[in-house]
């Protein structure tokens, strides 16, 4: 298929004068943050903002800011025209790919830093200190260059979608967020710009973690503890993969769900295999 033009913006200047001309017009305008390596997923995403607008920017920028000093930053996949091509078949407006220097003229820090609070030190935080605070401050950076009608995320992140609700809602940022399904391979693996990295065998070992969410599921009228105990049992079973954490939340609050919850619950799970970190979430209703 030959794409359709694609505008490939480098500074903030050019954004900006892009969305003042679309405004001029009386158009909608969605943003889809990203890290760019783009899959199926993010195609899900794009469809989703093109629903809801009627100019889609796409953003792809690896933030140095949410990544820790040992985390993998520096392998962190980049195929910029690839995603380019993609995103011009996907119909998307234009692509904002800012150098870092670009985003954080400040010697690649912002001294300013939207903080995620206490829930930004447990979970996914607990494991990655000042992931989302990074997270947080180029999402509010980008919603600011862009001042789109909707932005839209992907709930496989799921305590990134709950931070990043919250601090639109705290900070009255004119926005409306999406959140847009997991997409998953046929097997049940989630989609992640990450599993390129993962060997022939890993690959295997990385279904522990969509079985682990589905035994929780089958258990989900058993109650939380019964619920934790079957995914545990699953991640144990697998010797290849090494269990971060896995947790039962009150979609809510985003905080532990007691034994006695009733409702929806998300469950959460992160484990390592082999070099790689992956993490993945589902929603299961008890009683
Ligand atoms: N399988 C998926 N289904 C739906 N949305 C997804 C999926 N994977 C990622 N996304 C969403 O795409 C957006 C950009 O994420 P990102 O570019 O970090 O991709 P990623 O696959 O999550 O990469 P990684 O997990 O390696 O960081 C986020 O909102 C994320 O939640
Ligand atoms: C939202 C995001 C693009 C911010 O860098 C990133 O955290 C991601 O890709 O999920
Ligand atoms: N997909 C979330 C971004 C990150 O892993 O840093």
């Amino acid at each position: 298929m030959v794409p359709d033009a694609i505008q490939t913006l480098t500074t903030i200047d050019a954004a900006r004068a892009l969305v003042r001309a679309a405004r001029a017009e009386g158009r909608r305008i969605a943003l889809v943050p990203t890290m760019g390596a783009l899959h199926d997923g993010h195609v899900e995403l794009m469809r989703e903002a093109r629903e809801h607008a009627d100019l889609v920017i796409a953003s792809v920028f690896v933030n140095p800011m949410q990544f820790g000093p040992h985390e993998d930053l520096a392998r962190y996949p980049r195929t910029p025209e690839a995603d380019t091509d993609r995103l011009a078949e996907l119909g998307v407006t234009a692509v904002f790919m800012p150098t870092v220097e670009e985003m954080y003229p400040d010697g690649g820090r912002s001294s300013t830093v939207v903080t995620a609070g206490h829930l930004g030190t447990v979970l996914e935080g607990r494991s990655r200190p000042g992931h989302f605070d990074g997270m947080l401050t180029v999402v509010a950076k980008l919603l600011a260059i862009v001042q789109p009608d909707v932005a839209v995320f992907g709930e496989k992140d799921a305590q990134q979608l709950f931070l990043v609700r919250r601090m639109v809602r705290d900070l009255n940022v004119p926005v409306e967020v999406l959140g847009v399904p997991t997409v998953r391979e046929p097997d049940g693996l989630a989609l992640s710009s990450r599993n390129r990295f993962l060997q022939a065998g890993e690959r295997a070992d990385a279904l522990a973690l969509s079985r682990a969410l589905e035994a929780a599921g089958a258990a989900s009228d058993r109650g939380v503890e019964a619920m934790l105990a079957a995914a545990q049992g699953v991640m144990q079973d697998d010797s290849g993969v090494r269990l971060d954490y896995l947790a039962v939340v009150d979609p809510r609050t985003f905080t532990g769900a007691s034994e006695h919850h009733r409702g929806p619950v998300q469950v959460l799970v992160a484990a390592r295999v082999g070099t790689v970190r992956l993490i993945d979430n589902a929603t299961f209703t008890i009683g």
